[in-house]
């Protein structure tokens, strides 16, 4: 099954794409010609100053393909270093526009921030320069340089490209292949050189392409009014300016110089829009995995002397507040389980009691808005609410991983599966190119795709959600994580598809003995995978015991009727039966028991002050002090 359309630009890259239309074919073919101007010592018929005043201002003829000017100098070979003098002076121009535009607009558009604002002042103030002006001081101070020119020229006028580059990193950034590439443990670096660059290569070269056509345009008209070298230099200008002088008595002089000056322009901006039509048609919004060999993992730091068991992840008490525009807002209250390896613990709840809040927060994943207010998430002895970016990154994609709900924005469309997963698990081992490629047919097989050589030579959009999903569990099983936390890793996908990835992930789970932390609304899923539930409401855990505990009698109010409203037939007992009322936003939630507005045994003392959790037996933990209501012997 394909899942998206197949672009043309994205399986033969831009060069073949603009080589594939006529209008590439021509424009770049005449920019070659362009091109072999650089050879003018060896292509040159003639010496460009050779002077012969018996042969002036002839029409083309087998001796002077192109004639003779008011001196006898040959044209075409005037023509031929004229275009290299050009060539030199925009690629120094170019040189200098892509020095200064690309890095700061990358940087700009993927850092964000403070570094963004700063940047795009100063670009608002060099676009406020008088461009004409700086330059024409230049080459008086540079006696006629036009190297000097041409630098200065890609320097002040790098902050149109800029804005637009950083404008293209800002979309990127957003991508979730990006964010993918960061639960990865990918470096900025890493992913601005594997992620950002490679979706910016189109903008930057439609703008490199527009900038060349306007420094040949400056160039010309700095050199025609004799400000660049001094006569008898060929350039294109100087010809120009030449052929003005003798236009009533030999019109045909303006033609050479003044039509590949035309021309060549043409061909730059044709070439510009062409790249840009064959680039807008290969990003839609999809995101990758694709990533680079990272510096190994720091070793974790020793774990202090805990002789007592320990969970592998502990999370307690953990609130987190967002920054809104009503102020901030609290959307998780004291959170707190445990999970051992081999364990599975299913985080159930309606939308918007906080599950992927808490996945993210175990992370280290919230949202620049979002911070940890209180609590702790230790994992194996670390504490991650202190931990550092960069060790937080070591973690990620090696000792913690994530699946999605939407394995096909996890995958870069560009990029063959097989390529996406060996760069993957090169970038936990250090192994080589070819045994990283062993180890992904390993890991292809270990997920049960089908033919896996076959797999590993498709693109994403080639393949299912279905088998998106096994190829984003086998890059997350890329580096042996001790944890795997799923998002929602069934709900996109059909019934029997959803079965096949349950039973995967079980298997899986048996086989390594790593701990899944499985955020979920589907007590069939619950019932499927799980060893041990805990029951989300408005941003508190309200129950939490072993998943045979929970099915044989719930110790909540609200577990119960969560089971009741669930269509599932594992879970239910009872017809279903919609719970009355919403899950209450952050900023509205009640004192006392959060789920007592919809609760059915509700009583007066449920309002009076907060309720905790409360530990019913070892394992077994409820936030309701009317359990007998519920007539349930914990
Ligand atoms: N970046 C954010 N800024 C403000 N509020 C947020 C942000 N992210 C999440 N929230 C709020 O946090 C609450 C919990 O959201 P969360 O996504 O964890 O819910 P959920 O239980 O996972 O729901 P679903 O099953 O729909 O994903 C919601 O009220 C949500 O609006």
């Amino acid at each position: 099954m394909t899942t998206a359309t197949e672009s043309p630009a994205k399986k033969r890259g831009i060069v073949r794409s603009v080589l594939a239309t006529w209008r590439g074919r021509i424009t770049v073919g005449f920019l070659l010609l362009f091109v072999c101007c650089l050879a003018a010592p060896l292509l040159a018929p003639a010496d460009p100053l050779h002077q012969d005043l018996r042969h002036i201002l002839e029409l083309p003829s087998g001796s002077h393909w192109l004639g003779t000017d008011s001196l006898g100098r040959d044209v075409l070979s005037r023509l031929l270093y004229g275009g290299r003098s050009s060539i030199v002076g925009i690629l120094e121009g170019v040189a200098a526009h892509l020095v200064v535009a690309v890095p700061l607009g990358v940087a700009a558009g993927y850092l964000g921030g403070r570094f963004d604002r700063y940047a795009m002042r100063a670009a608002d103030i060099v676009m406020s320069v008088p461009t004409i002006v700086i330059l024409l001081a230049i080459l008086t101070i540079f006696n006629r340089s036009i190297a000097a020119a041409m630098i200065t020229l890609g320097a002040l006028g790098a902050s149109g490209m800029m804005r637009i580059v950083r404008g293209t990193a800002m979309t990127v950034r957003q991508e979730l292949y990006v964010s993918a590439a960061e639960l990865l443990g990918l470096s900025r670096t890493q992913i601005i050189f594997r992620h950002i660059l490679p979706r910016c290569r189109g903008v930057i070269i439609v703008q490199t392409s527009l900038f060349a056509a306007i420094a040949i345009g400056i160039q010309t008209g700095l050199t025609f009014l004799g400000l660049g070298p001094p006569p008898p230099a060929a350039t294109w200008g100087g010809m120009v300016n030449e052929a003005a002088t003798t236009l009533t008595t030999a019109p045909w002089l303006l033609v050479p110089a003044g039509g590949v000056i035309a021309l060549t322009v043409l061909a730059l901006g044709i070439l510009g829009d062409t790249v840009r039509d064959v680039t807008a048609q290969s990003h839609t919004s999809s995101g990758g995995l694709r990533v680079k060999p990272a510096k190994r993992r720091p070793e974790a730091p020793a774990p202090t002397a805990a002789p007592e068991r320990r969970a592998l992840l502990s999370v307690r008490d953990l609130s987190v507040s967002f920054l809104t525009p009503r102020g901030e807002a609290e959307v998780l209250t004291g959170v707190g389980f445990d999970l051992d390896a081999g364990q599975t613990l299913g985080l159930v709840g309606e939308s918007g009691s906080g599950k992927s809040v808490t996945a993210r927060a175990v992370l280290g994943l919230l949202e620049a808005n979002g911070r940890v207010t209180a609590g702790s998430v230790v994992f194996d002895g670390q504490e991650l609410t202190r931990a550092s970016r960069k060790e937080l990154a070591a973690l990620r994609g090696t000792r913690i991983a994530l699946i999605s709900q939407e394995p096909m924005v996890a995958l870069d469309p560009s990029f063959r599966i097989g390529a996406q997963l060996t760069e993957i698990v090169r970038s936990h081992t250090k192994m080589s190119r070819r045994d990283a490629r062993r180890r992904v047919l390993e890991l292809m097989e270990l997920v049960e795709l089908p033919d896996p050589e076959e797999m590993a030579r498709r693109y994403p959009f080639q393949i299912s959600g279905g088998m998106a999903q096994r190829v984003a569990i086998a890059a997350a099983l890329a580096g042996s994580p001790d944890l795997l936390i799923a998002d929602e890793p069934t709900t996109a996908l059909d019934v029997t598809v959803q079965a096949e990835i349950l039973a995967l992930l079980r298997r899986i789970q048996r086989e390594t003995g790593m701990a899944v932390l499985l955020v979920t609304h589907d007590w069939g899923v619950v019932a499927d995978i799980c060893t041990h539930v805990a029951v989300m409401y408005a941003g508190q855990v309200v129950e939490s015991a072993p998943v045979e505990q929970v099915f044989g009698a719930s110790v909540h109010p609200y577990t119960s009727a969560l089971m009741a409203a669930s269509p599932d037939s594992a879970a239910r007992r009872t017809p279903i039966d919609a719970i009355a009322g919403t899950v209450p936003p952050p900023g509205s939630r009640l004192d006392g028991c959060r789920f007592r507005d919809r609760c059915a045994l509700a009583a007066a003392d449920c309002a009076d002050k907060d309720i905790p959790l409360l530990q019913l037996t070892e394992e077994r933990a409820s936030r309701c002090i009317h359990t007998e209501l519920l007539q349930v012997r914990p």
